[in-house]
């Protein structure tokens, strides 16, 4: 299954929706925020009542009570605009209020399901997908969101009403200058249909290349240890330059988009002005409009147009937001492909692993593994050897379900794998991959990564267990013991992150355990404490250990050759030894 997010095609559906369905999913997600949007909208519909009650009042105060020199009703008038302008701050301030924490609310709930989300994907997402450009999506794609609902969704609706609300006012009162006020506004529907399009593409392509430099920095973070060692600080500079220019010539032209329609809005709203203006004046000398109509007049153009404006800004603003949600939704479309399926036959077979007939590649890569067919027998130790990149961890791989095969079928204890459920399958399996990743804390808190059982054990009880488990002699190689402080991956070195991994997984007590290349970085001395705890596991278990070292695999019950996907037995020790010094090598 394609899990490249860059790479979606139309095929997988999430590729590109319309602002429509986009929109519409967008909705769903805030289903629950209902109250709060409601009473936010009816704030924003009162505040643009009051807003457009204003100049109408104005107006007849000019005609009815200035033109006569009547000072005590300009007076009235003028307190009864105060408290109408009084209320319009109000409802402003409660919409903005209510939509700010709709927005934060929002972001809080989308961060947590992009990240859900990406938590339940396999495997081969990851291998897909870049970090830094995940982080992107989770961190600064959702923000455009927060920015939707917290300013642009209110406003935006807030500003439509005020132009339908202006636009009736202007057509009742004179509806032929209202008219010849609103033609500019053809102008403008034209030009936000035409070039709509084109604003959303240059800010998709923007938030796209901003997840690409995400995606640099995380690498050359990642690898900085080979860039100084190499000195080759001036590659990554020259990458990281490269796709910064891109970056910024993508901003560049998402600004220009974005801040395109803001000049020609304000071009129309004047255009419109000297209209009315002119127009206006012209009836008053011809026909019995007032001077008051017509301050009324230009108010009402002004209260058009500057939301239209407003709505231009929002406009892109809402393009952004709608680019920002598509790239969270075209994650939140994928599913894992390796679900559960129900278990249609009774266990067969005394094995605990088996493969029939399993055939595998990587996603959009070649074959790995051609038709592979072997058994693993309860409580004893198979060895994987082979030359480098024959097949052997991904053998193992398939083992432990992080992917499936391409076709045949892997079966854990006589049943096919993908019949377990996530919990039950690595209950079952310990295993320790050829790079163990340790969290910031301590060994003790790394330990217990992956064995809740412990998790409510005294320090004591805990001591107890991995005593028990012949584990003591591993946990004292660290200065302090379970308590030495472990401050992120790179604090400690490959054969001490070996020991914890290696400990976190014997105390899984798996019935299959399986070992890749999980004692390369260790000493002899401590090898051999290793492989005294391994001998004296439950008879039961099952152990798969693949190692380049020999005497690692000296005492396996089984060695299986792994060579350019094919998996044969190699028979005695000796046997082993001549297949892998002798034999035809290919990788
Ligand atoms: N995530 C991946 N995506 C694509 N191809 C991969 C991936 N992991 C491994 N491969 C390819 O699969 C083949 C087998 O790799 P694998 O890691 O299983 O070999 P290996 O026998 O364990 O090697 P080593 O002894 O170096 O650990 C190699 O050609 C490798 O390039």
């Amino acid at each position: 299954m394609n899990y490249n997010l860059n790479k979606l095609t139309e095929q997988d559906e999430v590729a590109t929706t319309s602002t429509y369905t986009a929109l519409k999913n967008l909705m769903q997600l805030v289903s629950n925020e209902k109250t709060n949007m409601i009473v936010a909208l009816v704030a924003i519909l009162l505040n643009s009542v009051f807003n457009l009650v204003a100049p109408l009042l104005i107006g007849y105060t000019i005609d009815t009570y200035i033109v006569h020199k009547q000072y005590q009703g300009v007076l009235l008038f003028s307190g009864i605009l105060a408290v109408i302008y009084l209320l319009a701050l109000g409802t402003s301030y409660l919409h903005t209020k209510l939509m700010g924490e709709v927005g934060q609310r929002t972001l809080f709930n989308v961060r947590n399901t992009v990240f859900n989300k990406i938590q339940q994907l396999p495997i081969a997402f990851f291998n897909q997908n870049q970090a830094g450009d995940l982080i992107s999506r989770v961190n600064n794609d959702t923000e455009k969101l927060n920015m939707f609902f917290s300013q642009a969704l209110m406003q935006f609706v807030g500003s439509v009403f005020m132009i339908a609300g202006a636009g009736v006012f202007l057509l009742i009162i004179n509806p032929r200058l209202g008219l010849a006020g609103l033609i500019p506004a053809l102008l403008i529907l034209f030009f936000t249909k035409v070039f709509s399009p084109w604003v959303k593409k240059k800010n998709a392509e923007s938030m796209k290349v901003m997840g690409g430099l995400s995606a640099e920095i995380q690498e050359s973070l990642h690898n900085f240890k080979v860039i100084i060692a190499f000195n080759r600080r001036d590659y990554f500079r020259k990458r990281f330059e490269e796709v910064n220019e891109k970056t910024y010539r993508a901003a560049i032209w998402a600004d220009l988009a974005n801040t395109l329609f803001v000049p020609f809005y304000t071009w129309c709203g004047s255009v419109a002005q000297l209209i009315v203006l002119g127009y206006g004046i012209y009836l008053i000398s011809t026909t019995a409009f007032s001077i008051g109509l017509l301050v009324s007049y230009l108010s009402y153009i002004v209260l058009f147009y500057n939301p239209l404006r407003h709505v231009a800004a929002l406009w892109a603003n809402f393009q952004m937001s709608m680019a920002g949600w598509e790239r969270i939704s075209e994650i939140l479309a994928l599913e894992s492909n390796l679900v559960q399926i129900p278990a249609a036959t009774a266990a067969t077979g005394e094995a605990v692993v088996e493969f029939r007939d399993v055939h595998f590649g990587y996603p959009g890569g070649t074959e790995i593994l051609h038709n592979i067919s072997f058994e693993l027998e309860k409580g004893k130790t198979y060895a994987l050897v082979g030359p480098t990149g024959g097949g052997k961890t991904t053998t193992a791989s398939l083992i432990a379900r992080l992917y499936d095969p391409t076709s045949g079928t892997v079966l854990l204890n006589g049943k096919d794998i993908r019949t377990y459920s996530d919990a039950a399958r690595t209950a079952q399996i310990g295993f320790i991959l050829q790079e163990p990743f340790l969290f910031s804390g301590t060994v003790k808190d790394n330990i217990l990564y992956g064995n809740e059982q412990y998790v409510n054990h005294t320090d004591e009880e805990l001591i107890a267990v991995i005593q028990s488990a012949n584990l003591e002699k591993l946990v004292n190689v660290f200065e302090n013991g379970l308590e030495t402080p472990v401050s992120g991956n790179d604090s400690m070195s490959l054969g001490q992150k070996q020991l914890i991994a290696f400990i976190r997984a014997v105390l899984r007590q798996p019935a299959l355990l399986i070992l890749d290349e999980a004692t390369a970085n260790i000493d002899t001395v401590t090898e051999q404490v290793l492989e005294d705890i391994l001998a004296h596991l439950p008879a039961t278990t099952t152990r798969v250990i693949i190692a380049h070292r020999l005497n690692t695999i000296e005492n396996a019950d089984e060695i299986y050759f792994v060579n350019s996907g094919e998996i044969t037995r190699a028979g005695s020790f000796q046997n082993a030894i001549d297949k892998l010094l002798h034999g035809i090598r290919t990788s």
